[in-house]
């Protein structure tokens, strides 16, 4: 807890505990609405498959068009300029090259090594290497690698370091075959990162190493909420883990995590991420912007529309909502707040197509997963070993797949059970398509359920204040490390902002000292039985902030009153 305490160190929280709402934060000292709460560097972000051609993976900027530069060698990934490509891949320097030099590129650029192939090392003595040992697909788990590399010192994992492509991309470049959705193919993607953060800090002691095994322990401290999937919303993430585990193996992996060690890095992912949200104005928003966007939120708050339709990111500043904006973030830059994303000139070609600025679409954490009646919860067996759960169910969803075609959004191991559309939400409805905005639909829009809606005008409620967009607009997942320790209210205090760095926790209203700070992690003008679903379904706790309980009250006054 003292360790974790360090991370507000220089903002206006103080983490707290308590033994009935577990960790939270309060005001360090009073607050006017407008304040800065703190700021959060990102520590893992992916984009969804559709998006990877339009968002630079170094930079995080958004093109009209599709970008020109794509890893040859992993071909998942795209980039916006040769600088942002030479950002990733710290060439020859052997320290960003993986672990124990297996996956060193032997003077191969990414852009020239085979997909996916295991390249043979020299040593640093320019002795031929020991070919990287290659583990069988069934191979047993080490010890836990991740808890392996817990520090004392998580303050250091504020500047959790890049993880260079060229370790991933041997991985990636199995993305292309997997089966699973495109949100779960982003989380896996968000995996792979911690991975290759966790390899780096299994590096000799170097001040990279040191952050990078801040960042995995830092990691380990968020709420895992795996235990609480439903069975067939577990079954799907084995399935896709194991996917990823193959991936791995393929890719000559030094050391290939088990599914018990794979799932509670997703349950943390999942429960503690934010949706991304293409907005063109957050691009470029400087601190200043930000600034002179905060000062105008203590006057908007509730009078939303004029700013809505002036300001960058001003949906942001009038919803009280849980609003991280655009594909800004970056990859893991110490430099916070203002500094310029990794990126520094964008390439002529995807200048002219740079989204302009126009009013965003605010923020709905990710809700790609069906919805799991409650009765299919509880049948989970408490204990079981995910690879035994997995096999077996695998062989009894063998027969079922024979006579039931997959919906393609679901990897086919998985396909669900007869009559399971009965008892969840259109899985199609609430994930991002599996097609490409960038093959054919060069306006970024996208029809159907699944659609991008990418240039269209915020959806503006009776009172005219901006709605959340559903969830399959969102173009990724990001996930902060400090913003994961503020508690939801549906009647928040704080908002969260997107910049291209990371992200910035504002206050919306005065807040005395030792009040709990809380944002929104949903559109909490829902109505509260839709509010109460979406965190169920979504963050895996029934909400007890005083609006919650006051509506409770307030149904129950009302219901005793027609009783009466
Ligand atoms: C992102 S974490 C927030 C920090 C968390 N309290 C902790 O100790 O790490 C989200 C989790 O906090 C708890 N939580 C947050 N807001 C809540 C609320 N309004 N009512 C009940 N539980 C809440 C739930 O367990 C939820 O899954």
């Amino acid at each position: 807890m003292q360790d974790l305490a360090a991370l507000f160190d220089k903002s206006a929280a103080v983490l707290q505990h308590s033994l009935v709402g577990g960790r939270y934060l309060v005001a360090k000292h009073h607050l006017e609405a407008g304040d800065v709460v703190l700021q959060c560097p990102v520590l893992l972000t992916a984009q969804l498959p559709s998006w990877r051609k339009r968002i630079c993976y170094a930079c995080h900027r958004m093109c009209q068009a599709r970008l020109a530069l794509r890893c040859k060698g992993c071909e998942q990934v795209w980039f916006c300029s040769p600088a942002c490509q030479d950002s990733t891949t710290p060439g020859s320097d052997p320290s960003h090259v993986g672990p124990e030099g297996a996956h060193k590129l032997n003077g191969l650029s990414d852009t020239q090594a085979s997909p996916g192939t295991c390249i043979a090392a020299t040593d640093t003595a320019g002795l031929p290497a020991q070919p990287a040992p290659k583990p069988e697909p069934d191979v047993k788990p080490q010890a836990n690698a991740i808890s392996r590399h817990r520090t004392g010192n998580l303050q250091a994992a504020l500047g959790a370091p890049q993880v260079p492509h060229q370790l991933l991309c041997p991985v990636l470049a199995r993305f292309g075959s997997a089966k699973c959705g495109a949100d779960m193919l982003c989380v896996l993607g968000m995996v792979l990162q911690l991975l290759g953060l966790q390899q780096l800090a299994g590096q000799a002691p170097s001040e990279t190493q040191q952050r990078a095994s801040a960042a995995v322990g830092a990691f380990e401290v968020l709420q895992d909420h795996a235990a609480e999937l439903g069975k067939r919303e577990r079954l799907e993430w084995l399935s896709a883990l194991t996917f990823l585990r193959q991936a791995l193996v393929k890719a000559c992996w030094p050391e290939i995590p088990s599914l018990d060690e794979l799932l509670p890095l997703v349950g943390r992912i999942i429960s503690n991420s934010f949706g991304t949200y293409p907005d063109r104005g957050a691009q470029d928003s400087t601190e200043d912007d930000l600034l002179t966007q905060a000062a105008d939120k203590a006057d908007n708050v509730y009078q939303p529309l004029v700013s809505a339709l002036s300001l960058p990111n001003a949906a942001a500043q009038m919803s009280p909502q849980h609003s991280l904006h655009g594909p800004g973030g970056s990859q893991l830059l110490p430099q916070f707040p203002s500094a310029e994303p990794s990126c520094s000139s964008i390439s002529p070609a995807c200048q002219p197509g740079m989204q302009q600025r126009q009013p965003p679409r605010a923020l709905l954490p990710h809700a790609c997963r069906a919805n799991i009646a409650e009765e299919t919860r509880s049948d989970l067996p408490a204990e079981s070993s995910c690879q035994d759960m997995l096999s077996g169910s695998l062989q009894q969803r063998a027969s079922q797949r024979a006579r039931k075609p997959s919906t393609g959004l679901q990897h086919p191991d998985v396909a669900g059970p007869k009559g399971a559309q009965t008892q969840s939400i259109d899985v199609k409805a609430k994930c991002a398509p599996t097609t490409d905005p960038a093959d054919g639909m060069d306006d970024g829009k996208q029809q159907g359920s699944g659609g991008l809606l990418v240039s269209e005008s915020p959806v503006l409620d009776a009172d005219n204040f901006p709605r959340h967009p559903r969830s399959e607009t969102s173009v990724g997942r990001v996930l902060f490390l400090q913003a994961s320790f503020f508690n939801h209210s549906c009647h928040p205090n704080c908002y969260v902002h997107r910049n291209p760095t990371g992200a910035t926790i504002i206050a919306m209203q005065p807040i005395a000292v030792g009040q709990e700070l809380t944002i929104s992690y949903i559109d909490e003008q829902l109505p509260q039985a839709a509010r109460m679903l979406a965190l169920q379904r979504d963050f895996f706790f029934r909400c007890n902030c005083s609006r919650c309980s006051f509506g409770l009250r307030e149904g129950s006054s009302r219901r005793k009153a027609k009783r009466g």
